[in-house]
């Protein structure tokens, strides 16, 4: 379904990775029609559609495809794992194809779909300089001064990984919107809280930057699985338990593999009436 804005309204297609759910639209023909408070009002989960992130595709040069992204509150991601994985798997069935690059805000990316069904994404080398994830200058993001000496690591977007005893029992709602909003982190920041429930597997919940809790995180599994590593916990090749089911990580050299399944659940149409009521 390659879709722009017509007479009739604007189609979109409704998938998710695990309950991380999205709203994407295929702008691939036509002007990305998305602003800020179209974004916003889609995302109204009473008034407009609903989702956790909303993605768009658009052209590329020297890819398969672009792909932008954007939170519920109408704020832009630089990065969404399970919406990468979920768009490159419609676009590998569009195409005829089982692996397709895409460019994002962070380049170039690539997904493969496996034998088994599942779809991997390469999200790239994590980012572990302070001034690239963003973190404030002067704070080292390996320990920062927060309590429960948290990890910062970028994965072309930011994440604050609090390592305890038990994240089953831990509401991410209670202590995440501080430590997003906390002066630390210029741009915000993603929170995940995680722990370790047996050898190279970990339990982790997420309150996301400019959507809360999600059932799911890719990029926020990625930054705890490279997290867990570096503070010497697990390998490079992890299992992670989320909100919504399991997403296997694997630091590889050429960059951190996320794997897990997708869901393409129905398309519909935006009303003309709801596009002018914005
Ligand atoms: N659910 C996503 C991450 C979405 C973006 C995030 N909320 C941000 O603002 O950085 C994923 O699967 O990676």
């Amino acid at each position: 379904m390659n879709t722009a804005r017509t007479a009739s309204g604007l189609p979109f297609m409704k998938m998710h990775g695990l309950g991380n759910d999205f709203v994407v639209i295929d702008a691939r023909e036509g002007d990305d029609p998305v602003t800020p408070a179209l974004a916003r009002a889609l995302g109204d989960r009473h008034r407009g559609v609903g989702f956790d992130q909303l993605a768009v595709i658009r052209p590329a040069q020297g890819a398969d495809f672009t792909l932008d992204f954007w939170n519920s509150d109408g704020s832009r991601a630089g990065a969404c794992g399970n919406a990468t994985r979920c768009v490159s798997d419609y676009m590998m069935r569009q195409l005829g194809q089982d692996r397709v690059t895409l460019l994002t805000e962070r380049g170039e990316l690539g997904a493969v779909r496996r034998a088994d069904g599942m779809v991997s994404v390469n999200m790239g080398a994590p980012i572990l300089d302070a001034a690239q994830i963003p973190v404030l200058p002067g704070n080292d993001p390996a320990h920062l001064p927060l309590e429960g000496d948290p990890i910062a690591v970028g994965m072309g977007n930011p994440h604050c990984v609090f390592f305890v005893e038990d994240a089953n029992s831990l509401d991410p709602a209670a202590r995440g919107p501080a430590v997003e909003h906390d002066p630390l982190f210029p741009e915000r920041t993603n929170v995940e809280f995680a722990s370790l429930i047996g050898p190279d597997h970990l339990r982790m919940r997420v309150w996301e930057r400019g959507t809360g809790i999600t059932l799911a995180c890719g990029s926020g599994t990625c930054a705890t699985a490279v997290a867990a590593n570096l503070r010497g916990l697990t390998g490079k090749h992890v299992l992670v338990d989320v909100d919504g089911g399991q997403l296997e990580i694997d630091w590889r050299e050429d960059g951190v593999w996320m794997t897990g399944p997708t869901a393409h659940v129905f398309d519909a149409t935006l009303t003309p009436e709801f596009l002018a009521s914005l």
